[in-house]
């Protein structure tokens, strides 16, 4: 249904994106992370069809998102990361003439009344008086009241306070209830966990891992904190062939897969002062990449 294909976007800089591949389904969400300036931003503006790609290409339902751009306005709806507004307007007057673009459907102002209320947002308030957290409210209203079937969301909970995110989880998650297909970048893993079937990881412009969220949930990996005595033991520690994250300079995380017997062997040649055992939640499992 979203298809991506060895998509390419290089800056003069030599910054952007590098031959990126994915696919989703209809019906499904899929989540974008990765550090700050890793490309989600540039690869939603490709796939919203704002610029052109160097090479490869996406496609929705088919359509090139930059060959068929003006079609597929009549299909997504989009939440920018960073929104810009007239200032002067009032959140009403904004949405109205958002509600204008797309002719007269009633259909329209039932969500916008709907979406304002379970948002708890005021739309008579001047644009310029509001906060961070209520602009981006005004903007989610904006690009969910329109129903579209494709939801292509940049960072939809930045400024939203923590109940606020969970009042959007819930928000997505009705949106799937009506096969909504939607793609979102965020930072928050608790979100993607919640509402994604597919997670990517996008790092310095390229994809390093496309992850089955529920098939993560269910393979959690058991780890291991462990504290050691000196360098002596970090060293033979960093040296035995175990999956090791250091978390300070004698402190670190272990994950295990197998290699039990490769564990107890290790701990045994060393001195451990603190060891703590755990699973692998799925912000770690991720964090692995972040680093
Ligand atoms: N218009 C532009 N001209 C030149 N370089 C750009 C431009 N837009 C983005 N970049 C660079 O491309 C890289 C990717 O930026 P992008 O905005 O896509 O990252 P991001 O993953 O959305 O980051 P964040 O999480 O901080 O929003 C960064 O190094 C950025 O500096």
């Amino acid at each position: 249904m979203l298809e991506v294909s060895e998509l390419t976007k290089i800056y003069r800089e030599g910054r952007g994106i590098r031959n990126l591949s994915f696919q989703m389904n209809s019906g499904t969400t899929f989540g974008f992370l990765g550090p700050n300036g890793a490309g989600k931003t540039t690869t939603i503006r490709l796939l919203m069809g704002f610029m052109k790609p160097d090479q490869g290409s996406a496609r929705i339902w088919g359509l090139d998102c930059w060959k068929n751009r003006t079609e597929l306005k009549s299909i997504v709806s989009y939440l920018p990361g960073e929104l810009h507004f007239i200032e002067q307007q009032t959140g009403q007057e904004f949405l109205d003439l958002i509600e204008g673009m797309h002719g007269e459907r009633r259909d329209i102002k039932r969500n916008q009344i709907e979406l304002l209320r379970s948002l708890e947002l005021d739309p008579k308030q001047r644009i310029r008086k509001m906060s961070k957290g209520m602009k981006q409210k005004l903007g989610i209203v904006a690009a969910f009241m329109l129903d579209s079937q494709v939801l292509i969301l940049d960072e939809p909970t930045s400024g939203l306070d923590p109940l606020m995110q969970k009042t959007f989880v819930e928000l997505i998650l009705e949106e799937k209830k009506k096969g909504k297909t939607i793609f979102m970048s965020s930072h928050q893993f608790s979100e993607i966990e919640r509402t994604c079937e597919q997670a990517a990881i996008i790092r310095e412009g390229e994809l390093l891992n496309i992850q089955d969220v529920a098939s993560l949930k269910r393979n959690e990996r058991q780890t291991f904190e462990v504290e050691v005595e000196g360098e002596e033991d970090a060293e033979f520690l960093r040296q035995s062939g175990l999956t090791i994250y250091a978390l300070g300079k004698s402190r670190f995380t272990i994950i295990l897969a197998d290699k039990q017997e490769l564990l107890w062997k290790t701990l045994a040649q060393i001195h451990v002062k603190r060891f703590k055992q755990g699973t692998l939640e799925l912000e770690e499992a991720f964090m692995q990449y972040y680093r």
